[in-house]
Order: C-alpha cells, then sequence, then structure tokens
C-alpha cells in the first residue's frame, strides 16, 4: 500500500508548482491517475488498461473518489438539479495536448451519462456508435497519437427529465490538408485505410479501389486491425441510420478522392497542360466517382475561368497551379464529406420531441489543446485563439468565486484578436478580401497597429512572421499562406462541377453555403466560438484537464518537465495563482496562528478577536512583553499590517472552503438519497416481478382447463384461413380466440385500438418484410409469425436451454426474440430502423436480416447474459399443420424438421442481396476506368520487363 495522498489539491495546505507535481507523480505512481483541484479534474493518461472503468467499479464509486464517471454523474445531477443548484444545463471542457486522453475521456463520459440514463432505448446505441464513425472520419495516426482527434468538437447531449432525447455535434477546424499531405511518421485520415483493408473485392471492383499501395493519398502497407474498423465503421453507419444508397455514395467519393490524388501532369509544345499518359485512367475513374464529366473535370484541374465584364476569361494553368487546384478538390470534397456526415448524424439523433417541449443539455467539448510548434501557422493560430478563449472562461469562472480579483481578468487578447475593425481578426478579413494583398502586407499592417500593444511583438525577419504572448507563453506564427487559408473559397468552376454532379450527395453538399457544422472558415470559427462561449456561460461548469505523463506513450513513466508544462499551457499555474491570490494557503487553524504570527501572538489575538473567529487562545503574553521594544514597535506594526491581510484572505479561504465543504456534503447527501432510492425502486421491481410470475402461473393453469375448448375452435380457424391471406399472421388468429376464451370483460374501444394496431402491423409485414423474409419460397423455421408472449414461452417451455424463436411484435412494427433462458423464457425486442436495419435493443450491432441477425447470436452472445442462439423452435403446433395443408408459401420451413434446417442462407442470400443492393450512380463508367487503369498498368509491366531483359 502506498500513502495515503489528498485526493483533492485545493485541501493542501499550500499549493505551488512543487507540491502539485509531487502528488501528481505520488499518486500517478500508485495508478490514481485522477485528481482534483477543487472543481476541476486532472487526468493522467495512464497509456495502460485499468480496471476502473469496469461496470462493477463504477457502480461501487460510492464516495465519490476523483474519476471521471464522478464528473458526468456531477453534471447528470446538477442538470436535474438534484445538486445543490436548480436544474441547469451543463458543460463538460476537456483540454489537454495531443495524447494526453481527450478522446478517451470524452468517451467514458458519454458511455456513463448513457448508462446513468438508461432507459433501454435505442437511441443511447446510437449516441455511442457516433464516436466510432467521427473517428474513422476526422482521426488520422500522428507523432503524437496514434489515434489523434484532428478536428474539435462539441457534443449536445439532449434530456427530457432524465432520459436521453437526442444529440447534437458540432465540429470545428477539420485538418483539410492532411487529405493531401502528411509529414513524416503520419498517416492519411483513419477511413482511407480501413476502406482499402476491409472493403470486400467485389466492392473494390464496384467502387473503383485497388490496392493501397497505387494510392499517393493513402499509401500504407496494410493492417489487419484495419479491416476490423471497417467493420465497425460500416456498422456504426447503419446504427445511426445511414440508408445503404447514401453509404455508396460516400464511398465512393472517397474513392475518388484517392483516385484525384493519382493524377498526375505534363506540359505540352503548346501552353496548355495535360494529363499525362499513364494517368488518364485516373482521370476517368475519378470522374466516374465524382459523378461528373471528364471533360468537365479536366477543365477545372487546368484552367480557371473568371467573369470580367459579362466575360468570361479562362487563364491556363501551369503544372503547380494544376496540382494545386486538384489538392484543393481532393480536400475541399473531403471537408464537405466530413460535414455531410456530421450534419446527417444530427438529422438522425435529434430529438423526436414536441418542439414546445424544454430539453435540458449537457455539453461535452474536447478541443485541441493550446499549441507551439517549431512553425506554426495559421491553424495553430485558430487553435490558440479557441484555447485563449477558453481560458478567459475558465478564468472568469474562478475569479467570480475570487470577486476581488475578478478586474485582473479582462482578456487582454480579446482587444487584441477580436475588437473590430482594428483586431487581428479583423486585418486578416480586411486583407483577405483584397485579391492583391500578400502575407507580408498583412503582417506589415499588424506591425503597424500593434507594435506597442502588451500582447504583440513585432518580429524583424523576410519571412512574415509575428509573435503573439498568450496566456500560455510566447508563440511565434508564420504567416504565410493566412490569407489563402482565411479566404477557403471554392472557385466557382469547381462549384459548378460539383453542382452539376449526377451523385445528389455532392451536387447538394456543393450547392449549400457551408452550414453551421460543416468545416468552418476562420470567420466561421469565431462565429461559431462566439455561439459555444454563450452557450457555455450560461450553463454549469466542468473541467477535465488531461496530462500526458510522457511523450513515448509508455506506461509508468513521467516526465516532470513535460507535465509541468501542460500545468502550464492547461491553465492550472494561472488556476493556483488565482486561489493563491484569493485563498489558496489553508493552513490548519493552529498552524496558522504558529506560522504567521509566532512571537506577535498577543496582538494577534486582537485582531482574531476583530475578525470574529472565536475559539482559539492566545498563548504567551508574556512574550510579547519580553520584546517591548520602541524600535520594534514600527517593525511590529507593519508586521500586523501583513498579518491582518493574511488573517482577511485566510478568513474569506475558510468561508469558501465551508462552503465547498458543505457542497460536498450535500453531494453526499443527495447521493445516499438516490442510493436508497433506487434500493426502493429495485425492490419494488423484484416484487413486481414475483407478482407477475405468479399471475402467469395462474393464467397457465387456465390455459391448461381451456385446453378442450381451444379444440373447438381449431375448425374457426381453419374457415378464416380460408378467407384471409395466408402469411404466418395467420397463427395469431388464436389471439383473437384467446379474448372471448379468457372470459374476461374487455374494454370495447381497447378491443378496437388493439385490433387497429394490429391490422397495421399485419399490413407493415405484408408490405415490407415479407419479401425480406422468405427464403425458397417459406419463412425460416425460426420465424413464428404473430404469437403471444405467452404462446411463445409455451413452445419453448419443454425445450433445451439456447432454443428460440423469432415473432412479430402485437402491437408495434417490429419483431421479438423470444429465448429460452436457464430460469426462464426472456424476450428481446428487435427494432427496425429507418434505414432497415434490424438491432437488438441495448446491442451495438445493426444487422442488414433477421437472418443475419440470427447467424450473427449464434456467435455472440446477446447482452446482458451473453447468450447464444443455440437451436431454432421449429413450427411443430397443430396450427402449423394446419397451415401447411393451406399455405403453399410455408410448406418448405414446416415440412424441413427444425434441427435440420442451417439458420443462415448462402449463396441464395448473396445473390438476392446483389440484386437489391446500390450502386455507384456512374458505376459503368467507373468500371470501364478501372480496366484502362488496369491495361496501363499491364503495358508498363511488360515494358519494364522488356527493357530489364534487353
Ligand atoms: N484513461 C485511459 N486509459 C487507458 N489509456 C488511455 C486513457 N486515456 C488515453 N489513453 C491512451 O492514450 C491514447 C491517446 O488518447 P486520446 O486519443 O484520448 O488523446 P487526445 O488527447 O484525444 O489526443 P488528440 O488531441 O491527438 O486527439 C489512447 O489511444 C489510449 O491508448
Amino acid at each position: 500500500m502506498g500513502e495515503k495522498l489528498p485526493e483533492d489539491l485545493a485541501s493542501l495546505s499550500e499549493l505551488d508548482e512543487k507540491s502539485l507535481l509531487e502528488v501528481l507523480t505520488g499518486r500517478f505512481t500508485q495508478n490514481l491517475i485522477y485528481t482534483y483541484i477543487g472543481d476541476i479534474l486532472v487526468a493522467i493518461n495512464p497509456f495502460k488498461y485499468l480496471s476502473i472503468y469496469e461496470k462493477e467499479v463504477s457502480v461501487s464509486l460510492k464516495s465519490l473518489p476523483p474519476h471521471i464517471f464522478a464528473v458526468a454523474d456531477r453534471a447528470y445531477q446538477s442538470m436535474l438539479g438534484r445538486l445543490a443548484t436548480g436544474p441547469k444545463n451543463q458543460c463538460i471542457v476537456i483540454s489537454g495536448e495531443s495524447g494526453a486522453g481527450k478522446t478517451e475521456s470524452t468517451k467514458l463520459l458519454l458511455r456513463h451519462i448513457m448508462e446513468l440514463c438508461k432507459a433501454n432505448s435505442q437511441l443511447e446505441q446510437q449516441i455511442l456508435q457516433v464516436n466510432p464513425l467521427l473517428e474513422a472520419f476526422g482521426n488520422a495516426q500522428t507523432v503524437m497519437n496514434d489515434n489523434s482527434s484532428r478536428f474539435g468538437k462539441y457534443i449536445q447531449l439532449r434530456f427530457q427529465n432524465s432520459s436521453v432525447k437526442g444529440a447534437k455535434i458540432n465540429e470545428y477546424l477539420l485538418e483539410k490538408s492532411r487529405v493531401v499531405h502528411q509529414d513524416e511518421g503520419e498517416q492519411n485520415f483513419h477511413i482511407f485505410y480501413f476502406m482499402l483493408a476491409g472493403i470486400s473485392t467485389e466492392d473494390k471492383e464496384i467502387y473503383g479501389l485497388l490496392d493501397p499501395t497505387r494510392y499517393r493519398f493513402g499509401k500504407e502497407d496494410v493492417v489487419h486491425a484495419w479491416r476490423l474498423k471497417y467493420a465497425e465503421v460500416c456498422n456504426a453507419m447503419d446504427m445511426v441510420g445511414f440508408e445503404e444508397q447514401e453509404k455508396v455514395d460516400m464511398m465512393t467519393i472517397l474513392a475518388g478522392i484517392l483516385s484525384l490524388g493519382n493524377i498526375a501532369f505534363e506540359t505540352t509544345d503548346s501552353d496548355a497542360l495535360k494529363v499525362s499518359e499513364a494517368s488518364r485512367g485516373w482521370l476517368k475513374a475519378t470522374a466516374g466517382q465524382f459523378g461528373v464529366q471528364e471533360e468537365d473535370l479536366l477543365k477545372s484541374l487546368t484552367c480557371t475561368t473568371s467573369v470580367t465584364r459579362g466575360e468570361a476569361i479562362q487563364r491556363l494553368h501551369n503544372q503547380q497551379q494544376a496540382e494545386d487546384a486538384r489538392d484543393s478538390i481532393a480536400k475541399v470534397a473531403y471537408g464537405r464529406v466530413f460535414g455531410w456526415i456530421v450534419s446527417k448524424i444530427n438529422e438522425l439523433l435529434a430529438p423526436k420531441v414536441d418542439c414546445d417541449v424544454e430539453l435540458s443539455e449537457i455539453g461535452i467539448l474536447d478541443i485541441f489543446g493550446f499549441e507551439n510548434f517549431a512553425v506554426n501557422r495559421f491553424e495553430q493560430l485558430c487553435i490558440n485563439l479557441a484555447n485563449e478563449q477558453l481560458q478567459y472562461f475558465f478564468n472568469h469562472l474562478v475569479s467570480m468565486e475570487n470577486s476581488f480579483t475578478h478586474a485582473r481578468f479582462v482578456p487582454l487578447f480579446q482587444d487584441l484578436f477580436l475588437t473590430k475593425p482594428i483586431g487581428i481578426l479583423s486585418l486578416l478579413d480586411e486583407q483577405s478580401a483584397f485579391p492583391q494583398a500578400t502575407d507580408r502586407d498583412f503582417v506589415d499592417k499588424l506591425n503597424s497597429k500593434f507594435k506597442t500593444a502588451p500582447n504583440f511583438e513585432v518580429v524583424r525577419n523576410h519571412t512574415p512572421l509575428f509573435t503573439i504572448v498568450h496566456y500560455a507563453g510566447k508563440v511565434q506564427y508564420n504567416a504565410s499562406g493566412f490569407l489563402e487559408k482565411n479566404r477557403d473559397t471554392i472557385p466557382a468552376n469547381i462549384r459548378e462541377l460539383f453542382i452539376n454532379s449526377v451523385t445528389p450527395l455532392l451536387s447538394v453538399l456543393f450547392a449549400a453555403t457551408i452550414s453551421r457544422t460543416g468545416t468552418l472558415m476562420p470567420r466561421k470559427a469565431k462565429h461559431s466560438l462566439a455561439v459555444l462561449m454563450e452557450k457555455m456561460f450560461a450553463a454549469g461548469p466542468h473541467f477535465v484537464r488531461c496530462i500526458k505523463p510522457n511523450r513515448s506513450k509508455q506506461p509508468d513513466q513521467l516526465d516532470s518537465k513535460l507535465v509541468m508544462d501542460q500545468l502550464r499551457y492547461n491553465g492550472l499555474m494561472e488556476t493556483i495563482r488565482i486561489r493563491r491570490d484569493g485563498f489558496s494557503w489553508r493552513p490548519k487553524f493552529r498552524e496558522f496562528v504558529e506560522r504567521s504570527f509566532g512571537l506577535f501572538s498577543f496582538s494577534c489575538m486582537s485582531i482574531l478577536n476583530s475578525t470574529q473567529l472565536s475559539g482559539w487562545k492566545c498563548g504567551s503574553s508574556r512574550l510579547f512583553f519580553k520584546y517591548w521594544h520602541q524600535e520594534e514597535l514600527s517593525r511590529l506594526l507593519e508586521r500586523l499590517g501583513r498579518a491582518a491581510l493574511v488573517i482577511q484572505k485566510n478568513y474569506r479561504a475558510r468561508v469558501c472552503r465551508r462552503r465547498y465543504l458543505s457542497l460536498l456534503e450535500e453531494i453526499r447527501r443527495q447521493r445516499q438519497a438516490q442510493r436508497e432510492r433506487e434500493e426502493r425502486e429495485e425492490e419494488e421491481r423484484r416484487r413486481q416481478q414475483l407478482e407477475d410470475e405468479r399471475k402467469r402461473r395462474l393464467e397457465l393453469e387456465q390455459e391448461n382447463r381451456r385446453k378442450n375448448l381451444i379444440a373447438l375452435t381449431l375448425s374457426l380457424i381453419r374457415f378464416l384461413f380460408f378467407c384471409g391471406q395466408a402469411t404466418p399472421f395467420d397463427n395469431e388468429l388464436n389471439v383473437h380466440l384467446d379474448a372471448p376464451l379468457m372470459l374476461q370483460p374487455i374494454d370495447e374501444e381497447r378491443m378496437k385500438e388493439k385490433h387497429l394496431k394490429k391490422t397495421n402491423t399485419i399490413r407493415w409485414f405484408k408490405e415490407t418484410q415479407v419479401r425480406k423474409l422468405t427464403r425458397d419460397g417459406g419463412f425460416p423455421c425460426w420465424f413464428h409469425g404473430m404469437i403471444t408472449r405467452r404462446q411463445a414461452e409455451d413452445l419453448l417451455i419443454d425445450k433445451p436451454l439456447g432454443c428460440f424463436l423469432l415473432r412479430v411484435g402485437q402491437s408495434r412494427e417490429g419483431y421479438t426474440l423470444t429465448y429460452r433462458g436457464a430460469d426462464r423464457c426472456r424476450h428481446y425486442m428487435v427494432e427496425m430502423q429507418s434505414n432497415g436495419k434490424y438491432v437488438i435493443l441495448g446491442e451495438d450491432r445493426a444487422h442488414s436480416s433477421l437472418t443475419d441477425l440470427v447467424q450473427y447470436h449464434t456467435q455472440v452472445g446477446i447482452k446482458p447474459f451473453m447468450e447464444l442462439l443455440a437451436l431454432p423452435c421449429g413450427q411443430v403446433r397443430p396450427d402449423y399443420e394446419e397451415l401447411k395443408d393451406f399455405t403453399s408459401s410455408l410448406s418448405s420451413a414446416v415440412e424441413r424438421p427444425a434441427e435440420d434446417q442451417d439458420m443462415d442462407t448462402g449463396s441464395h442470400k448473396v445473390h438476392l442481396e446483389m440484386q437489391s443492393r446500390p450502386f455507384p450512380r456512374l458505376y459503368p463508367s467507373i468500371r470501364l476506368a478501372m480496366r484502362e487503369i488496369q491495361q496501363i498498368q499491364q503495358v508498363q509491366t511488360h515494358t519494364h520487363r522488356d527493357t530489364d531483359i534487353s
């Protein structure tokens, strides 16, 4: 057992850099990666598995030790008004440098909040699936982090009372340049590798993709794990609700971006530029994949058209300009696809509640930390500006605690950056509006306007450089490319090219102005940051400061200097300074007296009396008289003045601390009350279960008594079968019979409503499901139509463990899986999503068909009991015997004994899928282009071989 170190650094008697580092290091070595500094959670990345996130552990977090789940818990309870304040929106700000653990913290927060509001709806699973999706498209391997987010995000979870109703994501500053250029040791966005590794041979052909090594934008050896990741991404898209055609269009655009990167240019004898012979096939393929005309694409690569006085003037590109145009199309297309994914997620996860219902919110902000590289460009300026804003927000909150320090935290940067018309960003906008202005002009303007500003330093150099003194330190920026990046405009001819695409996804994406969630221009960044700040100021804040312990991503290693730097960049040292000015020194009372007053204890007593800090008695007035000399009197008075100040501060500290402790106590009390409430609810649930069981047994007995009556009804069933259309629903006629047989008075209205629901469900099944479910002209043996829950249980009662059947819900458009568990039968709801996919409620896997779902769960257990579907329950009841005579559609399923039937489908299924699957819009052109590429490649290989031989 290690030494017991404080969980909250705010409780330390001395809070300075040294003690902070000592405690954090000590805790880290004991695998205690979380520590509080007051309300801030400091999280040191362990770079190894820790069991602290396991379900059992999270449930047992009774005394609120520092933990990311405790932050989630506090935000959730505060939102509901269960803690000291009334209900209020909450926001959790996560910051830290690349690789410090922000994304992991965000995931853990989301997971725990979803756990807390468990309403057992599919929405929670959908929200959790957003992360793998965003990571695939927005993350990449960098030298700092193998899974680095190349964008910032603000996730808003929307709640009605305690249950989640929807989610919204805002994304900031996607690093689009990564699509066309990656530095040494870095990669393109994950999705390119996942796609190339995981896609089937058939799909490769359909999208027009070749081996990864063939692409300039994504050269990399395939890693096995990427295959699984691709399946994960496809599943996440299915779970969130993307349509098949949308997925195909999106994958085709990605394939187009890869093909585009392989287009090379050659000069000709005339001024014109042409696409190299070897890459003509790639031009064709790109045009097919983007759904545009080859000539139009070529034109937008090789020349610019501008309109002057109503006349269109074409300017031919040189090689460099053509390559720039190619790269800019790739960046723009990728940025738009990413923006589209985010807005699609937002559309699918939008709360489906009446607009007059007021929703509460928890926002989670995961944004890049402060950056200071050898060369800092436009992107770093935007990121650091965002961090300045956040730091301002943070300081504002801390200084509100200490009202007397507030005035000192007026944001100097606000004047420097945001003032109109002479803030840095306004000047940038102004210069960007002049086509002839250069980056040098911009820096000259800055130098003349801000040379005397305290947060700006002029740099005398040929390169356009300038320095900003940020809260976290000085950063020198290289302004090369600032104006171009700030303009971030899409040339008119490229926009037109895509608007005319036959792929609706592209034409819609380019016809729209940049959406609020689209990749943001700096102007937008300012605007969206301002909106974000407004939201955050209005919400209850929580801070998580992530710290990277070492650069080599190793467990159990902590580099003190690195940690210290981050504490500074994270603004923690600033926080400590604010606290120190306010009430950082929190000595025990005795210690306080001994340290501050020592020999002047008598005088102190009078001060203490005046500040009404009772309960302390003067130690020795004798000592006071001993030192009572005239010359010492002035020194004494001076020291007394200082002492009085310390007392004042300490008094404030004690008041704040008391408030803090009482809040903590309140949290504990509320937690305890909540636990008790939960226990009572659990007790009630158990009682209800027992009652249900008792009722069920009673009903079973009644059922047995009625068995002879059922026989009489068989003739009626037969009659009805003749009248109706034969589907497995016909077996639900038993349900109609139940009502009179139960001999219970049932309200007529309810009966009508029930009947209506049932009729609708039957219509839904006949119109949308029959074709999907039949195979070889029949239904799978595990499918039992619309039987009741009780009938399903009766069928399974004497069956072995793992036996199962699927049935149609009585009152909703969906299925139920009934399973013979060890102790009793279990019923799992199977949801039908709007995109036609099937999901067992609470599972994180979507399936294209029920057959796939069954097949999958023969291998993977169903949560929470991890039960495997072992044996299909065949249709052997007499009513099915009847069906056999009258319905040809069911014959094959009924004739084969259940055990003989395999649960899957084989080649038949593949054939059916091929028939119904969506294709890229210009699939034939893509196919031709790929053939051409392969032919050219063969010719090149032969030529090489011939040259080698000769
Ligand atoms: N709590 C944790 N437990 C175990 N490992 C962790 C934890 N947090 C982070 N890691 C490890 O550190 C890696 C980097 O973390 P993460 O991707 O969350 O960093 P980040 O701050 O989001 O970086 P970036 O800004 O580059 O996106 C993760 O891939 C994981 O391996």
